[in-house]
């Protein structure tokens, strides 16, 4: 498996930049790789150090020509103690050899000293857990996650701040305010980062920023109920919920309406069961491609 340190923070371009590159040329596909138990034993592995390492540096090399990024679930390799992060740590490392965008979904979020920390692990340069993004929970207050926003703009890497996420529970916190939501804060919130943010179109691909949204695909209507305009936002939208959780392309279309050139289509389970064999996990996120495109 090729090894890749992370590049020095000159030679990398804006992730937005770097992630509007990757859907324009493999599609709006992002792969998860989520190696739950149930899933190692379907694959005929154990639930170990050794079937975790198996399970997910076959998931790489199977969908990284096929992804415009992957997004490793790190309570998956957190469940296996230290030894689980050092198989996150080759993922990573790996995912940068391979040349495809990597999603660290940690959902991190604390008062700002402390995610201080938590931005160096994600998103130092230097860090052997570095990704080129992490997902963050804005519930200690948007302004608080302002040390990774800082640390991502400066390094090319880039954050995903949960705004509408993608199960039913969301909903009773995320939709509070009506008009005037918690949700509706946190993506505006992003919206006015993006805005400073050294934002150009490529020749085939919208204007992306680097501070990301987490929009579920199975969210519905709730965008135009709560007065939301994604697309003012210059956000990715990572929307996971795309496939296991039932909601289908057509779905998703529905949902984001204008803000479609933004939204990256995460799944995970839908894919993974196509596993072990490698052929069978390309075809699966080859037609879960094809049915956003
Ligand atoms: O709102 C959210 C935020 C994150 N997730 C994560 O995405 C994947 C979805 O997995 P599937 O197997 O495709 O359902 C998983 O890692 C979640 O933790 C989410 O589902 N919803």
């Amino acid at each position: 498996m090729p090894d890749a340190q992370p590049q020095p923070t000159a030679a990398r371009a804006p992730f937005g930049r770097r992630l509007a590159a990757a859907m324009a040329d493999r599609g709006p596909l992002c792969a998860g790789i989520d190696p739950h138990p149930s899933l190692l034993a379907q694959w005929g592995l154990d639930d170990d150090v050794a079937g975790l390492r198996r399970f997910s540096l076959t998931a790489l090399e199977a969908l990284a020509p096929v992804a415009a990024a992957v997004k490793p679930q790190v309570a998956l390799f957190e469940r296996h103690g230290s030894a689980g992060l050092a198989v996150l740590e080759e993922l990573l490392a790996a995912a940068r050899g391979l040349d495809v965008l990597s999603i660290a979904d940690a959902k991190r979020g604390d008062i700002g000293s402390t995610m201080a920390a938590y931005a160096d692990a994600w998103l130092g340069e230097g860090s052997p857990l570095a990704a080129d993004s992490v997902t963050l929970s804005p519930y200690l207050g948007y302004e608080s996650l302002r040390p990774a926003i800082d640390l991502a703009q400066r390094t090319g890497r880039g954050v995903f701040v949960l705004g509408l996420t993608s199960n039913p529970e969301g909903a009773s916190v995320q939709h509070v305010g009506a008009q005037a939501s918690v949700a509706k804060r946190i993506i505006e919130a992003a919206g006015t980062d993006n805005a400073g943010d050294d934002v150009v179109p490529g020749p085939s691909a919208p204007a992306l920023g680097s501070v990301g949204l987490v929009i579920g695909a199975t969210v519905g209507e709730a965008l135009e109920e709560l007065g939301i305009d994604l697309a003012a936002t210059r956000a990715p939208v990572l929307a996971p919920g795309f496939g296991a959780q039932g909601a289908t392309a057509e779905d998703m279309r529905r949902t984001f309406g204008g803000a479609w050139e933004q939204v990256l289509a995460t799944s995970s389970r839908g894919i993974l069961a196509a596993g072990p064999d490698a052929a069978g996990l390309r075809a699966a996120a080859e037609k879960a491609r094809d049915e956003l495109a």
